[in-house]
């Protein structure tokens, strides 16, 4: 019997290790590393991105992953996972939890989203499924599709949500999508600081995922650079 629970993931912190291949740290034996980094650490699971990336990963770590492969179809905006072709690549890895866009736009090979879930519940049962999402209302419907966890992966990311944090009024997006919801929820975009995940787990989530604030040097570089560079612009090296 499928179990989330049986993961262990509940109340920690999942740290996710991407670099895309534009970034400086684009490669599957750097990213294994964060991921011992990250083990070691005290994180409970890893999120990674591409097969190879997932692959590597499970030689190094023996924690849970929740993977995915990010995929641009032409101008189509879904790019986390967004068709059967990602689903069967990260299929063969060892991944625990396949991690998909669960927005109710169109996908670019034209199927629906439930048609999709329909599909990789009857290919590959012994996977778990996370649905990223950006709204209430596509929480909602992930949990009518019976996805096992609902991420706010999404939330900010989307044209009907752009600008939006979930650190926002005191993580009120967060919380609403946990009243709306028994699947449970993950807190995941812009967790910046150990408090803000603390307020997530607060704010209800069922645990944690950071990324770029742990596993993006450059992104944490910025942060630095730009709060000193108001002290006297000249100090940064941009
Ligand atoms: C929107 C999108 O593409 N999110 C991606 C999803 O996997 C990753 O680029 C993020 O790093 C991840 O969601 C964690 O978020 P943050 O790095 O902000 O802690």
């Amino acid at each position: 019997m499928m179990d989330i629970d049986k993961l262990g993931l509940k109340g920690g912190l999942v740290v996710s290790c991407q670099a895309l291949e534009h970034e400086p740290l684009h490669s599957p034996y750097i990213m294994s590393r964060m991921a011992v980094a990250a083990a070691q650490g005290g994180a409970i699971g890893i999120r990674a991105n591409s097969a190879q990336d997932v692959k590597e990963i499970k030689t190094q770590v023996d924690l849970p992953v929740i993977g995915i492969v990010k995929r641009n179809y032409g101008t189509n905006p879904v790019f986390i996972t967004p068709t059967m072709r990602e689903i069967d690549e990260l299929a063969e890895t060892g991944a625990e939890i396949v991690a998909l866009d669960a927005t109710l736009r169109e996908r670019p090979d034209g199927k629906t989203l439930k048609e999709l879930v329909s599909d990789i519940r009857s290919k590959y049962p012994h996977l778990y499924l996370m649905a990223d999402i950006s709204t209430r209302e596509e929480a909602i419907y992930a949990e009518q599709l019976g996805f096992d966890l609902i991420s706010s992966t999404l939330v900010g990311y989307t044209e009907e949500t752009a600008g939006q944090k979930i650190y926002a009024q005191d993580f009120a997006i967060l919380k609403d999508i946990v009243s709306h919801v028994k699947t449970p929820v993950v807190a995941e975009g812009n967790v910046m600081t150990p408090e803000m995940a603390a307020a997530c787990l607060k704010a209800g989530v069922y645990c944690v995922v950071v990324g770029g604030a742990i596993t993006r040097p450059q992104q944490i570089t910025e942060r630095f650079v730009s709060e000193i560079s108001k002290l006297n612009p000249a100090t940064s090296g941009k």
